[in-house]
């Protein structure tokens, strides 16, 4: 029995926080301003001095892209919402009582709202003792994966009383995501009415000097790639997309690919995404849209986006298994 004056202690529960980049609240260019400040001050995200970047940042960048970033998020928004959050938001959903009464599944944007802080306060009223900090990036970047959980550690950082932490690892060579990408992959080419000639997997790129100063994501990338083309039996062309600045970026460059292509007789082309867990603006916008656009003005005749694994029955079944298997040990402690 507590004393009268002890504060209420909850139950004690365990938290599955899903987490994904972030996105801006609207398709404004004020709502995509506000988003474009915080994520590309993280020094995780653009590695020069802020001594020589905020300036360039404040004084051209964020004066010049919210205008066009807003009108490509207008392209793709949901009527419930930006598609990256709403997709993040059924995720979470799907998964709720996944894993029994005693845990909660919720899900934060890195950037943006829902906050990362706020939801681990709201798991850390809500009595949850454990927490699982899911990135859900299938292939590791520090500009992803490590700033998600940078966010997470800070937070914990501020609390008299921290939860205990565990965050998933990158799962880009894990035989069920290979499986279920497979699986979606040969659902999606089986509803189209063509055959196409080759299928690229396009992922987002990051500047090769992250790659010369260690970071792993080209490798995870590569790996994906060749282990989704071993299951698919026929070869895959990978690519990557979504260059931002001067900087040399990992190549080739699937929209300098998707404008050669044609010239090279190939003419019919399927274009999946595998590091993306939920579609985006850099998948339904930068893929499905414009890439669409350029190999068709090249010459190409078909073209076709294969969707992301999203709250697809196999993507939900994918982040049931590989969160059971974090979560093993904490389970019958809830
Ligand atoms: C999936 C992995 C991702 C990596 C790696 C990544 C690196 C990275 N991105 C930028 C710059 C931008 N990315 C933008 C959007 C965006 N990026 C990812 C994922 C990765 N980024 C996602 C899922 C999204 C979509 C967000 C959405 O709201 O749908 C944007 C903003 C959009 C725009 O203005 O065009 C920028 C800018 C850098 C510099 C970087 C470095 C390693
Ligand atoms: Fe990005
Ligand atoms: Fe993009």
């Amino acid at each position: 029995m507590l004393p009268a004056n002890h504060p209420p202690v909850a139950p004690p529960r365990i938290g599955v926080l899903l987490v994904n980049l972030g996105t801006p609240d609207a398709a404004s260019p004020r709502a995509v301003k506000r988003y474009l400040g915080e994520f590309l001050s993280d020094r995780r995200v653009v590695e020069i001095s802020p001594l020589l970047w905020q300036p360039i940042l404040r004084g051209i960048i964020l004066n010049t892209r919210p205008k066009k970033s807003a009108h490509a998020y207008s392209q793709v928004w949901r009527e419930d919402g930006s598609p990256l959050a709403a997709i993040t938001a059924a995720q979470s959903r799907a998964l709720q009582g996944a894993f029994g009464d005693g845990v909660t599944v919720d899900w934060a944007m890195r950037y943006g709202n829902p906050a990362i802080p706020e939801r681990l306060a709201a798991m850390k009223a809500a009595g949850c003792e454990r927490i699982l900090i899911a990135p859900l990036y299938p292939q590791y970047c520090a500009a992803t994966t490590a700033t998600a959980n940078d966010s997470a550690f800070a937070t914990l950082a501020a609390m008299r009383w921290q939860p205990a932490l565990r965050t998933l690892p990158p799962y880009h060579d894990d035989p069920r995501y290979i499986a279920a990408l497979k699986e979606s992959v040969e659902a999606s080419l089986a509803t189209l009415d063509f055959t196409p000639q080759t299928i690229l997997a396009s992922f987002h790129g990051m500047p090769k000097r992250t790659l010369e100063l260690g970071d792993p994501y080209h490798c995870h990338c590569q790996k994906t790639a060749r282990l989704l083309a071993e299951a698919l039996g026929r070869p895959l062309t990978i690519t990557f997309q979504s260059r931002f600045g001067p900087a040399k970026w990992l190549e080739p460059a699937t929209d300098t690919t998707l404008a050669a292509l044609p010239g090279q007789g190939i003419k019919q082309v399927a274009i999946v995404a595998p590091g993306f867990s939920a579609d985006c603006l850099e998948t339904l916008e930068e893929l499905s849209i414009r890439g669409r656009d350029t190999f068709l003005a090249a010459g190409g005749t078909d073209f076709a986006y294969l969707p992301c694994l999203n709250d697809s029955t196999i993507g939900v079944q994918l982040l049931r298994q590989i969160l059971r298997q974090e979560l093993e040990g904490w389970l019958t402690a809830a």
